[in-house]
């Protein structure tokens, strides 16, 4: 992302590579290693380049969105980072390439992502699903414990995304929202320091929206999120940076304003580019 100063000038980044390892890497430090750094990024389809070339560094505390006309390579990026499609180029998470590796290595790495669908354990409840997801390996038993007896990362995750109430009930009576909330927080239990998001406020009401941004803000400062997201109106209420992403390749990165403000942005979505590859408008408006 470009800084600007307050003439609107980009200032010449003069960076000690020594003194910014130090800091990434002090021990308790905020950002450690955890920062995701894609260089190159390419995705082939049967001969259809669907991700060419594409670069994105996200550090911890950004709460990065990721958007761009159907068919930009949004989906694919996320796939490819977590190993469910083959790619070509460089992933590094918290230091640790990850191209080429299975998608179990990669979310023992600390990569976590939702689909657009979420897919929690209907009849199992909240607390159930979360202690699978923290792969405990528990027997039965006690996964019927109650909730005093939950270890910490359940109940922290349940605090955080704030379905302590309904700990006990079945996942299949959640809200739309509050199971998109669960199969979030089943990423927290796994220790997930990376989030892939596609789509999370999808379907979701206004509320649901406003209570996943601030989820999102939360989960962020301590970890490092990326949002795929069509939804204009969350991004600028909670977007800290913004991808944008047309035909496979990053076309705009900077601040709401940055990117809103873009003439190449503007162009897609609203000009003659937006009916290029897929149909931007009517699906993501800009503006
Ligand atoms: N498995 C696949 N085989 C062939 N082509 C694919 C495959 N997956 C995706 N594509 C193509 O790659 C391009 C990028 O798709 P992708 O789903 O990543 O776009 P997107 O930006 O996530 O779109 P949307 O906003 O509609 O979800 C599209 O043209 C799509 O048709």
């Amino acid at each position: 992302m470009t800084q600007h100063d307050e003439t609107g000038v980009t200032p010449e980044l003069q960076l000690d590579p020594q003194a910014l390892e130090s800091v990434i890497a002090a021990p308790g430090s905020r950002f450690r290693h955890d920062y995701l750094e894609v260089r190159g990024l390419r995705v082939v389809f049967d001969g259809f380049v669907a991700v060419d070339g594409v670069d994105l560094t996200v550090t911890q505390g950004d709460l990065r969105f990721l958007i761009g006309p159907n068919g930009a390579g949004k989906t694919t990026i996320v796939d490819a980072i977590t190993g469910l499609t083959r790619c070509t180029g460089s992933v590094q998470f918290g230091g640790t390439e990850l191209v080429g590796r299975p998608s179990h290595t990669i979310v023992r790495a600390g990569v976590g992502r939702t689909f657009q669908t979420a897919s929690v354990f209907d009849e199992l409840t909240v607390v159930q699903n979360l202690d699978i997801a923290a792969g405990s390996g528990r027997g039965p038993l006690t996964m019927l414990r109650r909730r005093s007896g939950l270890p910490d990362e359940v109940a922290a995750a349940l605090e955080t995304i704030g379905l302590t109430a309904l700990a006990d009930a079945p996942a299949g009576v959640l809200a739309h929202g509050q199971k998109q909330w669960l199969e979030i927080g089943m990423l927290l239990v796994q220790d997930a320091r990376l989030l892939l998001l596609d789509e999370p406020v999808a379907g979701m009401s206004q509320a649901e929206r406003e209570q996943t941004g601030q989820l999102l803000q939360r989960i962020g400062e301590q970890r490092t999120v990326v949002v795929v997201e069509h939804d204009m109106e969350f991004l600028r209420s909670f977007a800290t940076s913004v991808t944008v992403l047309h035909q496979g390749r990053v076309l705009s990165e900077g601040t709401v304003a940055e990117v809103q403000a873009d003439p190449k942005v503007v162009e897609v979505y609203l000009g003659r580019g937006a009916g290029a590859r897929g149909h931007a408008a009517g699906t993501t408006e800009v503006q």
